[in-house]
């Protein structure tokens, strides 16, 4: 679970401050896709950067599960980074050079995992390569996938510490419509089979049934929010997605 508390962010904007994010509390459910939308500039990407524990608000609180991560040091807020969230951000960020299979292992272990426990990692990438549609695509570079496919590419390197806090920024943009709908189901699937507690931004609505809840924000507030239970349209979709 993802929970908010009165958060507000404010950056530095030569004399003076911008508030980015007003008194923002929301909480997002384990096994739920919460959708984050709102006009552009309204602070959904920093939403999510604070639900990411990527920058530390100026006042209020960020819990994920049971912790408090406001009030750890920064190298425990690393740590809790590392093992409790997952990350896919709009762009997929691959490093160019590796395989998907590899970026996945390169991202297990950033863990520390042991030399003794590559068989493990390696085929724990493989079962999430086949999770999001691309068993034998493994030995693809990025250069040799499709967008939708680096997108997936990404989702499964974001969940490979099993996290329970799954954020998303923005992942259909750079995508057609129906392989943009893909993703999206995608992603409310591996939400639910891996009960990951998920916010995803995005600027329209065109795949809104995918979504469990949705929370709008304009300049810095939360102005709509959805009752946390999951709309019955969202649970029908869910269909296994295949390879973009
Ligand atoms: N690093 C920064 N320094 C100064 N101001 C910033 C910074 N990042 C964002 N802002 C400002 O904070 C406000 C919220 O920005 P944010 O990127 O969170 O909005 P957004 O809803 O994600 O926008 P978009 O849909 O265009 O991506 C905006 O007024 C923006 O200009």
């Amino acid at each position: 679970m993802i929970t908010l508390t009165d958060v507000t962010l404010t950056y530095q904007d030569g004399d003076a401050r911008i508030t980015a994010l007003d008194r923002v509390s929301l909480v997002a459910r384990e096994g739920l896709v919460t959708g984050i939308v709102g006009p552009s500039g309204s602070g959904k990407s920093s939403l999510l950067a604070v639900a990411a524990a990527l920058i530390r608000p100026d006042s209020g609180s960020l819990r994920i599960d049971e912790v408090d991560v406001t009030a750890l040091r920064p190298r425990e807020a690393t740590a809790l980074r590392r093992d409790r969230i997952g990350i896919v951000f709009q762009q997929s960020n691959l490093i160019p050079s590796l395989t998907a299979r590899e970026q996945l292992v390169v991202m297990a272990e950033l863990g520390g995992r042991s030399r003794a426990r590559r068989g493990a990692v390696r085929a724990r990438a493989d079962e999430l390569l086949d999770a999001v549609g691309l068993a034998g695509f493994a030995d693809r570079r990025p250069s040799q996938l499709s967008g939708g496919q680096r997108q997936r590419v990404a989702i499964a390197r974001a969940l490979v510490h099993d996290p329970s806090a799954l954020l998303v920024d923005e992942p259909t943009s750079a995508l057609d419509q129906e392989r943009g709908g893909e993703i999206m189901r995608l992603v409310a699937l591996l939400t639910r089979e891996r009960a990951t507690a998920t916010l995803l931004v995005t600027h329209d609505l065109v795949h809104a049934e995918t979504l469990d809840d949705i929370v709008t924000v304009v300049d810095g507030r939360i102005v709509s929010e959805g009752d946390g239970s999951p709309r019955p349209s969202a649970v029908d979709s869910l269909r296994p997605a295949r390879t973009s």
